[in-house]
């Protein structure tokens, strides 16, 4: 947090995700963002239900939200259903929803590699990017898909380089960056997969 008396806006980093269940790759994103993109805080939004994904095998939301109140801190990091609060879905409505509520926090949207190489299949994309900067972190196995894909071909002027990360939420959208950072191959799929579990359990 901001020492008292700093007037400088809230900076918060977004992480919007299943979380069916919440792991370890959830939280090296975040820690990444807080120290690259110099926020205050990020928030786990867990999302009611992805409007891309199957309700096959998703796990009640109470179940998701309890597993990644469970890993974070809640103090720089912070888990939230909020997205079922705001009824809303579809990402360009939480985040218009989001700086409706909060407009004096600056946010940041955060993804893994494979939310940029999925990007222009989510609703009124462009919108999402030209309502809020995105920090994109790395991921084993999307990295080169999701830079040669179609969101960061559209998107190539508006793209940052990464040593611009500390300034990207004060940068009016659309900016984005692409991380370098360590990353790690853990998935929820696997988790799933290694629990021998739907996801419903
Ligand atoms: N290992 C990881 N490295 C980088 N980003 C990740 C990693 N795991 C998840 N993320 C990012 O976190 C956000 C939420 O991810 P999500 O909850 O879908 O987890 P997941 O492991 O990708 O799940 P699933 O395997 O079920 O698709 C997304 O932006 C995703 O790109
Ligand atoms: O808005 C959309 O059309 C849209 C489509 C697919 C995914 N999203 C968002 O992308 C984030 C990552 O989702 P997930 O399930 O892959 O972790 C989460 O916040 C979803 O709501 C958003």
């Amino acid at each position: 947090m901001p020492p008292a008396g700093d007037t400088r806006r809230l900076r918060v980093g977004l992480l919007g995700g299943s979380f069916n269940p919440a792991h370890h790759g959830h939280l090296l994103v975040a820690r990444q963002a807080l120290a690259h993109l110099q926020l205050d805080q990020v928030w786990l939004l867990v999302s009611p239900g992805n409007p891309l994904k199957p309700r096959h095998g998703m796990a009640p939301l109470a179940t998701r939200l309890a597993g990644a109140k469970a890993l974070v801190d809640g103090r720089r990091i912070i888990a939230t259903d909020i997205e079922r609060i705001m009824r809303t879905r579809y990402t360009v409505d939480t985040i218009r929803g989001l700086k409706r509520r909060f407009p004096r926090i600056q946010f940041v949207w955060l993804m893994g590699a494979d939310g940029l190489a999925e990007l222009p299949r989510w609703r009124r994309w462009r919108e999402v990017v030209r309502a809020v900067p995105i920090a994109v972190l790395p991921r084993p196995s999307y990295n080169h898909r999701a830079l040669a894909g179609r969101a960061a071909l559209m998107l190539r002027h508006d793209r940052r380089p990464a040593r611009e990360a500390p300034v990207l939420a004060d940068r009016p959208a659309p900016a984005w960056v692409f991380l370098t950072a360590p990353q790690t191959d853990i998935s929820a799929t696997k988790l799933r997969l290694a629990n021998g579990s739907s996801g419903t359990a």
